[in-house]
């Protein structure tokens, strides 16, 4: 069965990049996969002063009404880059706290989708028929620390 999942209260909130799950990226601390992901827009552009604003916002919300702000410039790059981003930093968060790794490995084989009913291209959006680019992201994140927790026990012996 499809597991479904969006906002972090609700079920499978860990999933979503606005948990309160902190990571550290080349030695910065950030409070959430939010928080980094709104950040990378703007590395190298004149508006990046911004980053520290979004670092330091209180909530995921915040990060993202700073990120998605139409006043700032986002690289020109970010369309080819978000992807691994995004990648880079939901690996990050699930190799760090082992509790939602083991949440994420006991969906199994099931299909993960974020049910975002306005975000076609990191959800399935309204029609459910979106690219669901941060579902995929975490399947491929699940099979990661499958094989991970595979091959532990053999690098032992
Ligand atoms: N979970 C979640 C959202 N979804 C998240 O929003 C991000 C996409 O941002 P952008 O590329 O700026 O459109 C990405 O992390 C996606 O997973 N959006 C929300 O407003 N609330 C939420 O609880």
């Amino acid at each position: 069965m499809t597991i479904y999942f969006y906002k972090s209260w609700q079920p499978y909130g860990c999933f979503s990049n606005f948990s309160p799950h902190g990571i550290t990226i080349e030695g910065i601390y950030w409070p959430a996969v939010e928080h980094y992901y709104q950040a990378q827009k703007f590395l190298g552009t004149k508006d990046k002063y911004i980053i520290n604003a979004i670092h330091n916002a209180k909530t995921p919300e915040e990060a993202a009404a700073l990120g998605r702000h139409p006043g700032y410039k986002v690289r020109p790059d970010w369309e080819s880059v978000k992807i691994n981003v995004m990648r880079k930093v939901v690996l990050e968060k699930f190799n760090t706290h082992k509790e939602i790794r083991e949440i994420l490995l006991s969906t199994g084989k099931e299909i993960l989708v974020e049910n975002s009913p306005t975000d076609y291209f990191w959800g399935c959006g309204a029609s459910k028929s979106g690219q669901n680019n941060l579902g995929k992201i975490l399947m491929d994140v699940r099979s990661k620390s499958l094989k991970n927790l595979i091959l532990k026990p053999l690098a032992i012996s």
